[in-house]
């Protein structure tokens, strides 16, 4: 290693030390997903951005997507998949599926891919501890004629729940452990009945049950972008709200900015939107003075 590389990366960890001490003891709950799951040097990169959060005392909360394995997997079987306002219509055959691929498969990988790269994780479903207490999710169907009014007539559609609620328990025990739990999105009602709930919802209700520093959503695109394609960070409430009336927010960003908008509304600090085709995005948000994506908070 020449000097300036080694001056490259004492630079780099002075710039980083007032972050590790703002946040050491933190909770912070990161929604993994899209292309950061789907690419190996990614998920290599995300694993080690979590056990280094970790290794610093930071506590990570991992809250997993899937909608593209579950996607294959039904494909594989015969069966399409069908979304209506971003949520999959979901028989029971298809919760099957959700169950099999999410708290399977998926699951699985992340535990492995963190052990795998010097981590500890556990994973967990919502059913785990009766972690994600849900309920049936009621759908309003759109006006035809302004999709973004609602009518009072209701669509449904199968197994897709809402987080009624949030046992802190079993995530509690491993604040002050080596152990980062990884959660698959599956919730279960007050009759043992199992529901596949967005797996960005489950991320924004576990942050604001444990009162997280950071919200942090990894997406595909750079961040929350204007008419001109720019990516807009330092959002407040009513500058999301214009943005929503305006049409510049618009399919599954709407689902995305409005939970990050809930969770700073109710406790969180702030919330992130960040590209997951980014190497090392979650550490370049959370220990860099640049930052990247669009930060939201409540003021
Ligand atoms: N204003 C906006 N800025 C950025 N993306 C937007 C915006 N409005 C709509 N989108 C769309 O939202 C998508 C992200 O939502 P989604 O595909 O559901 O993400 P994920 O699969 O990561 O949960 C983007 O790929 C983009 O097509
Ligand atoms: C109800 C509903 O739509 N659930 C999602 C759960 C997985 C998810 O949210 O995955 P991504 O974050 O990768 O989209 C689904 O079945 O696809």
């Amino acid at each position: 290693m020449d000097t300036t590389s080694a001056h490259d990366i004492a630079r780099v960890l002075i710039e980083a030390l007032p972050y590790i001490q703002r946040f050491a003891g933190t909770t912070v709950v990161i929604k993994y997903g899209g292309n950061a799951m789907e690419n190996e040097e990614l998920k290599n990169s995300f694993a080690r951005d979590v056990v280094m959060m970790k290794q610093v005392g930071i506590n990570p909360v991992i809250v997993h997507g899937g909608g593209p394995q579950i996607g294959s997997l039904l494909e594989r079987l015969g069966k399409e998949s069908k979304f209506i306002q971003g949520m999959r219509v979901t028989d029971r055959e298809t919760m099957d599926v959700v169950q099999m691929v999410l708290g399977g498969l998926v699951n699985k990988d992340i535990v492995n891919l963190i052990q795998h790269n010097g981590g500890q994780a556990i994973g967990l479903t919502g059913k785990d501890g009766r972690l994600i207490k849900a309920r049936k999710m009621l759908l309003k169907a759109q006006d035809q004629d302004n999709p973004a009014l609602k009518t009072s007539e209701i669509i449904d559609i199968g197994h897709v729940g809402e987080v009624q609620g949030i046992d802190t328990r079993v995530i509690d025990l491993f604040a002050g452990s080596d152990f980062i739990p990884v959660i698959a999105p599956i919730g279960v009602d007050d009759n043992g009945v199992s529901y596949n709930i967005n797996a960005d919802l489950v991320a924004g209700k576990v942050a604001e049950v444990l009162r997280a520093e950071k919200l942090i959503l990894l997406t595909n695109v750079a961040g929350l972008k204007d008419k001109q394609g720019k990516v807009l960070t330092g959002l407040t409430a009513d500058r999301v709200n214009e943005l929503i009336n305006d049409g510049t927010i618009h399919g599954g960003m709407l689902p995305k900015i409005g939970c990050a908008l809930e969770a700073v509304q109710n406790g969180v600090h702030t919330s992130h939107i960040i590209d997951g085709r980014v190497s090392h995005a979650v550490l370049l948000e959370i220990l860099t003075d640049k930052g990247i994506g669009t930060l939201i908070s409540k003021d």
